[in-house]
């Protein structure tokens, strides 16, 4: 089996306030994501999403029914978003192949039963990143590039959050039934993200942070707007984001990262924003 899995239960802001570091980083930080050889996965219990890596080596990966899914295949009730942040790999869907480039994505719908992942140069093989949420239906499978991405551009370098958001696998690109992921890079000079910042008690949310220079790192920021804390992040890896927590960061660099999150809608815009002011 390559396929292993780690749980995180779901907690309010009310025990979160109460703590420290490595309590926090042990509920919300996840590590370990891009092993080559192997799918590491992490089933939270916020929304049963779930966020993960596979590296393929010299063999390829399958993925497989982890136990709380209770499930004869991976997406018998669930949906796949994929993004690339390694060397160009092949993710082969019930027989049909799809290669996929650098920062390139791929939608995979419910119903799906064999997914299977390959390098194509597996001395540099290709990083996939991995979210799932459950799934009342199936959807086409899809390949998603900048080509056919929505593309905003935000903020300014005079407040040190110029950044392009690329909306990958969102309702006007892709259907799903309520995965929604994109990728913001930072523009250089600029080390805010998500600021001013805001919640949507309606999804929870995971980061993914890479392009994190290896003696640079992130500082995430979550909580309630009056309530925050800080999680240090180095490159590849994720935190999780309850409903309820603002999700930002600042990094001693530039960088990029994933957004994914799944809930109640599939309305992007559809944000709570703190103001900057206001938060504690
Ligand atoms: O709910 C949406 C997500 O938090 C991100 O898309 C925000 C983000 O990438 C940014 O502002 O830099
Ligand atoms: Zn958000």
């Amino acid at each position: 089996m390559s396929t292993h899995y780690q749980t995180r239960y779901a907690s309010s802001p009310k025990e979160v306030k109460k703590l420290d570091t490595q309590e926090l980083r042990n509920e919300f930080l996840i590590q370990g994501l891009m092993k080559k050889g192997e799918i590491n996965l992490t089933y939270t219990h916020f929304d049963r999403y779930i966020a993960g890596g596979a590296v393929p080596g010299s063999e390829s990966l399958k993925l497989e029914a982890i136990e709380p899914l209770k499930a004869d295949y991976f997406l018998e009730r669930r949906e796949l978003g994929i993004i690339n942040v390694g060397s160009e790999g092949t993710i082969i869907v019930d027989g049909e192949s799809f290669t996929l480039g650098y920062k390139e994505a791929l939608y995979v719908g419910r119903g799906k039963k064999e997914i299977i992942f390959k390098s194509e140069d597996t001395q540099n093989p290709a990083k996939f990143y991995l979210n799932s949420a459950p799934a009342h239906k199936g959807y086409p499978t899809k390949k998603i590039t900048r080509e056919n991405a929505e593309i905003v551009e935000l903020g300014a370098l005079e407040t040190s959050n110029a950044r392009t958001i690329n909306k990958l696998i969102v309702q006007s690109v892709v259907q799903t039934c309520q995965l929604q992921m994109g990728m913001t890079e930072l523009k250089t000079g600029s080390v805010w993200n998500t600021m001013p910042a805001h919640v949507h008690d309606r999804r929870m949310e995971v980061y993914f942070y890479f392009e994190v220079p290896e003696d640079q790192a992130v500082c995430h920021f979550m909580g309630q707007p009056d309530e925050t804390r800080h999680v240090w992040m180095k490159n590849n890896e994720a935190v999780i984001s309850p409903p309820w927590s603002i999700h930002a960061g600042s990094g001693t660099s530039s960088y990029t990262f994933i957004w994914g999150m799944a809930g109640e809608n599939l309305d992007y815009g559809d944000m709570d924003m703190a103001a900057i002011k206001d938060l504690k």
